[in-house]
């Protein structure tokens, strides 16, 4: 059997899910080597992705990479990852989700402030719309990069607190502490590693089809569906999680305006074998439902 290069960005994050990937791989037998990119996306710290313009700035270079045969797969937060992928690219498998939630996490030296007067330093548009919601007043400043340097940032003092990925912050064993915020609703596929590969290596496929975690695949579908169909190619603050139920799934999603005051909601459960396209009919259903509308605001404003 021939050695699978596995393709990664350079952070400890990505490094981390690409160790994840490769025991999988040596669980099946496969020899591996890791092969870590360097991506636009860090390169590019002073902009917030928004203004970058670009979809895919943490995927773009690992897709050149498969695509120029310099790696057989790349390693990915699937939340990162565009729902429209590059000609021959396709997801071939997904791990199980772990701690899917965003949290709080404070600056140490700050004032132990209720949370309607944190400032918080994020560059997510879900995070500030959704933060916005609930507390109006809040003032927010941008922040980029690893998830070790905004903590080195935020221990500088550029704001009160910041908003993580729990499954980031699990998976550096980090030593922080964070605060639940369960009204942020979570991104699309957030707490998901996946593999990309390309789509006419049928072999590997194969292979990668057989650790793929089906119940998280199901979920991230119906989220990726979501998004995709709201979203257009825009980016706007759009949440989605759906979790499996004892046979059913609960889906909750959510598209608000950039200030948070207008928001769209949906939250229901439905039988997993009518599980087809249901991110999709759902989506329409939110986009008849004033999203349509919303969206159009959203594209104009950014
Ligand atoms: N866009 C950054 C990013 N992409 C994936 C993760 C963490 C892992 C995950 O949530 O899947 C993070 C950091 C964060 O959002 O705090």
């Amino acid at each position: 059997m021939n050695k699978i290069r596995i393709g990664t960005r350079n952070s400890p994050l990505a490094l981390w899910q690409a160790h994840e990937v490769e025991s999988k791989l040596q669980g099946l037998g496969f020899k591996t080597e890791i092969v870590p990119i360097v991506s636009s996306g860090d390169k590019n710290l002073d902009q917030p992705l928004y203004a970058l313009g670009i979809t895919g700035v943490f995927t773009k270079d690992l897709d050149i990479a498969l695509l120029n045969k310099e790696i057989d797969i790349a390693v990915h937060s699937l939340k990162d990852v565009p729902t429209q992928l590059p000609e021959n690219i396709q997801i071939s498998a997904v791990l199980e989700r772990d701690f899917p939630e965003d949290v709080l996490v404070r600056n140490n030296d700050a004032e132990p402030l209720d949370l309607e007067v944190l400032k918080i330093a994020t560059s997510s548009l879900r995070r500030r719309a959704f933060w916005l919601k609930e507390f109006p007043e809040t003032e927010f400043t941008d922040i980029r990069g690893n998830v070790q340097t905004r903590l080195k940032k935020l221990d500088e003092g550029i704001a009160d607190a910041t908003i993580f990925s729990l499954a980031g912050i699990k998976r550096m064993d980090l030593d922080i502490n964070y605060e639940q915020i369960p009204f942020l609703l979570q991104a699309p596929s957030q707490g998901v590693v996946a593999i990309a590969s390309l789509s006419d290596n049928a072999e590997l496929n194969e292979s990668l089809k057989s650790i793929s975690h089906k119940e998280t695949e199901i979920c991230v579908t119906i989220e990726r569906e979501f998004l995709k169909t709201l979203e257009g190619g825009c980016t706007a603050p759009i949440g989605a999680k759906a979790e499996m139920l004892d046979g059913q799934i609960r889906f909750q999603g959510r598209l608000c305006s950039l200030d948070g005051k207008n928001c769209i909601e949906t939250d229901e459960i439905f039988d997993w074998n009518d599980s087809e396209n249901f991110g999709d009919k759902i989506a329409l259903k939110v986009l008849e439902n004033g999203g349509r509308e919303l969206m159009e605001e959203i594209q104009k404003s950014l």
